[in-house]
C-alpha cells in the first residue's frame, strides 16, 4: 500500500499522545504500545514481525486487530499481553510497565490485570463450570463469593450451568464460560484471539455481542485478534497490521468496508 490516508483515518495513536490526559477522568490507556518491535531470529535467518507499533488502547474500548496472514497480529497480541517480550520499545498496562517485570511478577500481572479467550476454550475438563469461572480468583488468592461467580455467568447467560462440566456444554457454551473466566477479576484488558474461530455464525454473533455487552455495561477494554471482517464489526474501531506496522483504523465499520480495507492491504 503507498497511502494509507484516505482508506484509513489515522488513529490517535502517536508516541507524543502518551503525554496527554485520556478521556474524562485523564486516566492513562489501558494499554500503550509506544515503539514495539519485534525481530525472531533462528537458523533460518531473521523476521521482523513487527516493526515499530505504537497504539493506544483507550480504557473501555472494544478494538480488533486484522491484518494479512504474517502482518504480526499474534505477535502484537502476546507482547501486550507480558507472553513474549519485544525487542524494542515499551508496553504498559494500567500504567505498569511490564519491561521491568520478572516472570513471576509478569505471571502474577496477568493473573490479576489480564483475561484470555482463545479459540480453543482451554476449559479444565474435570472442573464444573462454577469451578472454571471461579479458578482465576483462586490463583490470585482469593476465596471465591458465589455472588461474584454466579452474577459473571447470569452475564453471559449460563445461569443454571454452573454445576456441569465442560464436556455436557455446546461449543458456544463453553466459549461463554471462557469469556466467564476472563471476566470475573475485572481485567484490566480482555485479549481475545479469534474467539469465534471454532464457532458456527449464529453462536458467534452471541459471544461476539457478549464482548460488546462487557464494555458497553461494565467498560471493558478488549482488544481482540480476527480474521472476519464480521467479528471485527461487533469492535468499535479495526486496527489494521501490514508488515508489522499499523497501517490505519476504521471506526465503526460495517463487515463490508472492514473486508474492503482488507482487500486493500492484501492486493
Ligand atoms: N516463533 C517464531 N519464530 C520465527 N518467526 C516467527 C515466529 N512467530 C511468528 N513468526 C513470523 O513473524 C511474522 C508475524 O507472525 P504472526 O504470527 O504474528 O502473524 P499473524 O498476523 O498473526 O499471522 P496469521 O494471521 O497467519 O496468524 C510471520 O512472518 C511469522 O512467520
Amino acid at each position: 500500500m503507498t497511502s494509507t490516508a484516505s482508506a484509513f483515518p489515522t488513529s490517535p495513536a502517536h508516541p507524543s499522545s502518551a503525554a496527554q490526559p485520556y478521556g474524562p477522568a485523564g486516566d492513562a490507556p489501558a494499554l500503550l504500545l509506544d515503539g514495539i518491535a519485534k525481530t525472531y531470529r533462528s537458523k533460518a535467518g531473521a523476521v521482523d514481525a513487527l516493526r515499530g507499533v505504537t497504539y493506544h488502547f483507550a480504557r473501555g474500548s472494544f478494538t480488533a486487530v486484522m491484518g494479512p496472514s504474517g502482518s504480526g497480529k499474534s505477535t502484537l497480541l502476546q507482547c501486550a499481553a507480558g507472553l513474549d517480550r519485544p525487542t524494542n520499545g515499551t508496553v504498559v498496562l494500567n500504567g505498569i510497565p511490564l519491561h521491568g517485570l520478572g516472570e513471576v511478577a509478569l505471571t502474577k500481572l496477568r493473573r490479576e490485570q489480564m483475561g484470555f479467550v482463545f479459540q480453543a476454550y482451554n476449559l479444565l475438563p474435570s472442573l464444573t463450570v462454577y469451578d472454571n469461572v471461579a479458578l482465576p480468583l483462586r490463583l490470585m488468592g482469593r476465596r471465591p463469593g458465589r455472588g461474584e461467580v454466579e452474577a459473571v455467568l447470569t452475564q453471559v447467560g449460563l445461569d443454571g450451568k454452573a454445576k456441569r462440566r465442560p464436556a455436557e456444554l455446546s461449543g458456544g457454551q463453553q466459549q461463554r464460560v471462557a469469556i466467564a473466566r476472563a471476566l470475573v477479576t475485572r481485567p484490566a484488558v480482555l485479549f481475545a484471539d479469534e474467539p469465534t474461530g471454532a464457532l458456527d455464525s449464529g453462536t458467534s454473533r452471541q459471544v461476539l455481542g457478549l464482548l460488546r455487552e462487557a464494555t458497553v455495561r461494565s467498560g471493558q477494554t478488549t482488544v481482540m485478534v480476527t480474521h472476519d471482517p464480521v467479528a471485527a464489526a461487533y469492535a468499535e474501531r479495526v486496527l489494521f497490521l501490514s508488515d508489522g506496522l499499523v497501517a490505519g483504523s476504521l471506526d465503526r465499520g460495517t463487515p463490508q468496508q472492514i473486508a474492503a480495507a482488507m482487500s486493500e492491504l492484501e492486493r
